[in-house]
């Protein structure tokens, strides 16, 4: 019994509820592994579905004495491991929607996520606190040994009594454009539709064991833990100090039996860099057999040097964004066709259409006419966390069925048919830009100057001037060792392909790209280059 008397709600087994859903395996196969994780004292332990049940629910009823409403919110600051999936499924047993954040996470980007949610507790794996955080939200620590709280959460009404599909699961924050971030509210309807799609793609077995590899703020890792779950199949999450270092990276993946990785395709260039032999032997011997990546854009390049390395292995390229859990999961034909220069991103997974529709708003008939990717999927989002303007401005009426009142999630990535109807990623829409009144997409541009010999990255956009039009900039990154190109030869190689416009006026030798928390090119940091 809680404080006012109301009993905490529960997900009621037979309805839809993270929970229930992801630890179905432990009813089938209680003794399988559902986590094998870096243990304390070097080497790897591994978690069975029983266990993991069982900290769940000693972490649900630690919570529940808490006295929370289904729909508060619990900052749950960690990297992926065990405890930290039981105490995001003990938030989802009470129906508490979980907002998941990085230890690496800033304080202020921390207190401006805290400011938004307004959470009723914050539940962290370290061992001391934030500093700064609101007296109203509670503070607690969970380990492999249950909840510790350091301070209550302020006391409240119990309103709710049931916990329903369309309850809020998690809220994302991705940052936003204009820096504020955005909470995108992810129902557990919603990601379990799109999870239960991905079942329909076969993708992995019960024997299988994935390597995440993404922070836990990401929705790729919460794709990760629900690919693996939802299979009976283990998750292998790898500790984010290992990431850096390819031959510890690797070595663990051995040492745990990974049979494959999801990661974002910056994941793979020190690997490339620095190990290849090591990668190859993994691929070889080991039990590797699939590279998932998502995100963003695989360099064709680095993505054909991978595969040379590992030829036996599968590669997919999952697509789709945190609005929709994700849209689709493409297998990447191993080696590439020569002559490819865009990557499929194929079709919705099963339950799911992806349309292109024109600047007109009628769909896209006639194959490599570009249109904007709209989303038809009972994954939708529910919106974003407090801002219904701009829910509206992506959740619209079908193009292909406005009277109907279903809605469709507006992408903002543009792509292309193929032949057969599968698509062609062509960038966001807002990277479309006009340089003199043309139409540029800067993956073009991109491409062309990546193809310069010892050129092995390229990063294009659009800056502002202070006292003129906006300049076309290149940022590239060159094979190690061999001498580095001269910029004016490699823009006299665009300028012999492209059309004027098209040729980048600024052009940047970095050593690396900058990367975003997540693992993406971190375009801003970039841009700040140039204009500091
Ligand atoms: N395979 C891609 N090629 C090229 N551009 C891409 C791609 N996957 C996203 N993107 C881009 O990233 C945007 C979405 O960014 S996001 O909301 O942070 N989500 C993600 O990046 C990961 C996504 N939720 C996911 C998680 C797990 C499996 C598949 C997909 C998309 O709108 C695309 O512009």
């Amino acid at each position: 019994m809680s404080a006012n008397g109301a009993t905490q709600a529960r997900a009621h087994a037979s309805v839809d509820n993270l929970r229930t859903y992801l630890l179905a395996a432990a009813r089938r196969a209680p003794d399988r592994p559902a986590v094998v994780q870096a243990a304390e004292g070097g080497g790897v332990e591994t978690i069975t579905y029983g266990e993991l049940e069982r900290r769940t629910d000693r972490l649900a009823e630690q919570l529940d004495a808490l006295g929370l409403d289904v729909g508060d919110r619990v900052i749950l600051e960690s990297d992926t491991s065990a405890d930290a999936i039981a105490a995001l499924l003990a938030c989802s047993t009470l129906g508490l929607p979980f907002v998941a954040t990085s230890p690496e996470t800033p304080d202020e980007r921390l207190l401006t996520i805290i400011g938004s949610a307004e959470p009723a507790l914050h539940l962290r794996a370290a061992p001391d606190a934030r500093p700064g955080i609101p007296e109203a939200v509670g503070l607690a620590r969970f380990t492999a040994e249950g909840l510790t709280v350091q301070r209550p959460p302020a006391p409240r009404v119990r309103h709710r009594r049931v916990v329903t599909p369309v309850d809020t699961a998690y809220i994302v924050f991705t940052s936003g454009t204009m820096g504020r971030p955005k909470g995108v509210v992810m129902s557990h309807r919603g990601a379990i539709a799109f999870l239960r799609g991905v079942e329909a793609e076969e993708l992995i077995t019960a024997d299988d064991r994935v390597a995440g590899t993404s922070p836990l703020q990401f929705d790729f890792a919460l794709f990760d833990i629900g690919l693996a779950l939802s299979h009976g199949a283990a998750l292998v999450p790898v500790p984010r100090d290992r990431l850096s270092w390819p031959r510890r990276f690797l070595g663990f993946l051995r040492e745990a039996g990974a049979t494959q990785v999801d990661g974002v395709p910056s994941l793979w260039r020190p690997v490339l860099r620095h190990e290849p032999e090591l990668l190859a032997e993994l691929g070889e011997r080991g039990p590797l057999r699939r590279i998932l990546f998502s995100g963003e854009n695989f360099p064709l390049d680095e993505l054909r040097a991978l595969q040379t390395l590992l030829p036996k292995a599968h590669f997919t390229n999952g697509y789709g964004a945190t609005e929709s859990m994700a849209a689709s999961l493409t297998e990447v034909p191993n080696p590439l066709p020569p002559d490819t220069t865009r990557l499929s991103i194929g079709y919705a997974v099963a339950g799911a259409e992806m349309s292109l529709i024109g600047s007109d708003g009628g769909p896209v008939a006639e194959p490599g006419t570009v249109g904007e990717i709209h989303l038809r999927t009972p994954s939708l989002f529910s919106g974003y966390w407090g801002d219904p303007d701009a829910t509206r401005a992506v959740l619209v009426p079908d193009p292909l069925d406005p009277r109907s009142g279903r809605l469709v999630f507006k992408s903002g990535d543009l792509a292309s048919k193929g032949p057969d109807g599968e698509l062609y990623f062509h960038g966001r829409a807002d990277s479309q830009v006009q340089i003199r009144g043309n139409r540029v997409e800067l993956g073009e541009v991109e491409r062309r100057v990546g193809a310069f010999p010892g050129v092995t990255g390229a990063v294009a956009m659009v800056l502002p001037r202070p006292d003129g039009d906006p300049l076309l900039h290149a940022f590239v990154t060159f094979a190690p060792g061999g001498d580095k190109p001269d910029t004016k030869d490699i823009v006299a190689f665009c300028r012999s392909a492209l059309p004027a416009y098209m040729v980048p006026q600024g052009l940047h030798g970095v050593d690396e790209f900058p990367l975003t928390v997540n693992g993406k090119v971190d375009r801003a940091a970039l841009a700040a280059r140039v204009t500091a």
